[in-house]
């Protein structure tokens, strides 16, 4: 029988050991800060960031919101991501993605100082991964691997194909599955749009991650029987809903749900992952900054 891979329990799991970390920091004095900044209109923007902050106060983390006029100049996100890098009781700092296209998104990225840089996107902290010494894993791709050592999941000596070669996923994603490290050790493919044959590529690997960003892209016809199927995908589609859309992964989870082994759903698979791991990497910034010893879990 297909196994569900329960997104919202592992990622609920997780909190509740954070909360017992943030407990430790603060017998310390220390309340981890995680400054959110928003500087886009776009709905789906707005739910990630507003889901963060309240992760943070389930937590017992201080949310710090700030939000920018998406038509405002460049220089005020600048000016404050200065601000939050010179506040000390901010240790964390996320610039929400996509940014506003008058915005340089790498050196926006570039500005947020690397020992705050909870996403894991500067290049010091791609540097360190890729490196094997990885500062802060970024949020998604870490999630998706708390997810598999949940479920155990088997990546070493796995064929892994992961779909899609974004920053934010594909990439590091990757460089984690080819590591020495637990859920690492896996022989990794990355496939993209100019990929040939994708199916063939699909069809013989144990893992596959769905992570191009096009709605039910990957079928069951593309998978091996018994395949791990992790669909990163979150796309908003029209639909005759109260919202007015659905939510559908990059997978066709019908027709994938009857072939794969386990599978993650959409929603509820690693979009609350994604949300943990950042909180994860704030409470480490914490206690990397304030030289406090905590067990992560
Ligand atoms: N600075 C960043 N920007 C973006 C990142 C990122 O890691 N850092 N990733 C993506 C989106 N993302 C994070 O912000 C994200 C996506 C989805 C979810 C989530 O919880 N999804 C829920 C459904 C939520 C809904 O109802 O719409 C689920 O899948 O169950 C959280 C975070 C782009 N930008």
């Amino acid at each position: 029988m297909t196994e569900i891979i329960d997104g919202n329990a592992v990622a609920g799991d997780i909190r509740a050991e954070l909360t017992d970390c943030v407990e430790t920091l603060q017998d310390s004095g220390v309340t981890p800060g995680l400054a959110t900044v928003l500087m886009s209109d776009d709905p789906a923007s707005e739910t990630y960031v507003s889901m963060k902050q309240q992760d943070c106060e389930e937590v017992g983390i201080n949310g710090i919101h700030v939000e920018i006029d998406p038509d405002a100049p460049a220089e005020e996100l600048f000016e404050t991501i200065d601000r939050l890098n010179d506040d000390p009781e901010v240790h964390g700092i996320l610039v929400q993605l996509p940014v506003p296209d008058h915005v340089d998104k790498r050196a926006v990225i570039r500005a947020i100082d690397p020992a705050k840089d909870v996403d894991g996107f500067h290049p010091e902290n791609v540097g360190r991964l890729v490196a094997g010494d990885a500062r802060f894993k970024p949020c998604t791709p870490h999630g998706v691997q708390k997810l598999l050592a949940a479920y155990e999941i088997e990546t070493a000596g796995a064929d892994v194909v992961v779909v899609g070669r974004s920053d934010i996923v594909g990439k590091p994603l990757a460089n984690l599955f080819i590591q020495k490290a637990p859920q690492g050790n896996a022989t990794t493919t990355i496939c993209h749009s100019r990929t040939d044959d994708l199916e063939a590529k699909t069809k013989t690997a144990d893992i596959v991650i769905a992570a191009a960003g096009v709605p039910e892209f990957i079928d069951g016809a593309m998978l091996n029987e018994g395949a791990t199927v992790i669909d990163v995908g979150i796309n908003r589609v029209d639909a005759d809903t109260e919202k007015g859309y659905e939510l559908v992964g990059d997978v066709d989870y019908e027709s994938a749900e009857s072939v794969a082994g386990a599978i993650t759903p959409v929603p509820g698979g690693v979009g609350p992952m994604t949300r943990a791991m950042l909180l994860y990497n704030a409470v480490n910034a914490a206690s990397e900054q304030h030289d406090i010893d905590i067990e992560l879990p």
